[in-house]
């Protein structure tokens, strides 16, 4: 027996009529792979991702790749993707050496990535959070500086991320202060979007509320965005509870309207010990539709993305979506 919409908006509270997604497969997906993935390869998911209807495709990261052997070809995958329309395709850049190579090869966003644990910005960043901190001031400044022409196009944004937001692969539990901490400096430099990752996936609706209430003391809710990894199965749930539009017991509108995932549940961070792979699309825009909310997704081009990246990785897709049609391939007609 299915709710009213009614009902279930009586039931859930009010939710955004759409959501963004953005798709961080080729990056966050890939970053972990040990075998190294074909240029080509990397290419012709983008564009498969790109004719979903996905508008935001993370496409590489210009890091150092004796750390992320995988990305090494950042700038191949950047430059095979110039002409293709439709989606933007931002970059990770640990420093300045990184967002001048990104710019070189034709970025128009980047990403900087910090830490709300200790531990973990020294073990994927090699430095302490306050020394990323000032690093990223410099590619904001650099960001700022760059309204020079880049073949053809303005430099637009600088975004995004917080990791370890409610758990550390070696500190254990991460307090809210400490995330609102690095949140405050990124929305201070610039960020245009933060988003705010539980890169282990220990989350849970009880420990994700608490930290989105104390980061909505200084970021306003359209800047941001939530990234879960689903290592105890719970992204789902804290993507749910993420984009309920309700006041918390401490005053704030929840509501986040942008969420991260990567096709066929690819991922995880070869500097965070545990930590599988991402909420995967296709289930995103599963649970999206089921509540009508829009996403300009088109369901059925994802899974055959996820079919194709996950043939080349040599092993059966990863979303529950896919492992359900599968089963029952006649479902296929009724998504
Ligand atoms: C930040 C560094 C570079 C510091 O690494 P370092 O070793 O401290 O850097 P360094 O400045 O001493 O340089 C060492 C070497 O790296 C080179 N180098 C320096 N910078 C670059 C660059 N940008 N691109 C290319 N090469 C670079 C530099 O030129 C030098 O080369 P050498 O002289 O030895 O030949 C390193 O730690 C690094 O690349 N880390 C990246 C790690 C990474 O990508 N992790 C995964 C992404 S984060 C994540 O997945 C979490 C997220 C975002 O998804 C959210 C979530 O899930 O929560």
């Amino acid at each position: 027996m299915s709710l009213g919409y009614a009902t279930m908006l009586q039931f859930l509270g009010s939710i955004p009529k759409f959501v963004k997604i953005v798709e961080v497969g080729p990056r966050d997906g890939l970053q972990n792979e040990k075998a190294i993935v074909p240029t080509a390869v990397k290419v012709d998911l983008i564009k498969m991702l790109v004719s979903s209807g996905l508008s935001v495709i993370e496409a590489t990261s210009f890091v150092s790749p004796k750390w992320v052997p995988q990305l090494a070809d950042a700038k191949d995958v950047l430059e095979a993707i110039q002409c293709v329309q439709g989606a933007k395709f931002p970059v990770l850049t640990p420093n300045l050496k990184g967002f001048a190579a990104a710019v070189a090869a034709g970025a128009k966003e980047v990403a900087i990535f910090a830490a709300a644990s200790e531990s973990f910005s020294r073990s994927n960043i090699n430095c302490s959070i306050k020394d990323s901190l000032y690093r990223y001031r410099e590619v904001a400044h650099a960001a700022r500086n760059s309204s020079i022409p880049v073949r053809g196009d303005l430099f637009t944004n600088f975004l995004r991320y917080i990791s370890c937001v409610v758990g550390c692969p070696v500190e254990g539990a991460v307090s809210p202060s400490q995330v609102v901490y690095v949140a405050k400096a990124l929305l201070d430099m610039g960020c245009t979007e933060i988003s705010l990752g539980d890169t282990i996936g220990v989350g849970t609706p009880g420990t994700i509320v608490p930290m989105l209430e104390a980061v909505l003391e200084v970021v306003p809710v359209e800047k941001l965005a939530v990234h879960f990894h689903d290592t105890y199965g719970q992204a789902l749930s804290n993507i749910l509870i993420s984009l309920q539009i309700f006041w918390s017991c401490k005053n704030y509108m929840m509501g986040i309207r942008t969420v991260d995932s990567a096709v066929s549940g690819l991922g995880g961070c070869p500097y965070a010990k545990g930590a599988s792979g991402n909420v995967a699309t296709e289930d995103v825009v599963y649970m999206l539709n089921g509540l009508g909310v829009k996403t300009n997704v088109d369901l059925e081009k994802v899974i055959l993305a996820g079919d194709f990246i996950c043939k080349h990785l040599g092993r059966s897709p990863g979303s529950k979506v896919a492992k359900a049609l599968s089963r029952i391939p006649e479902n296929a007609s009724k998504l």
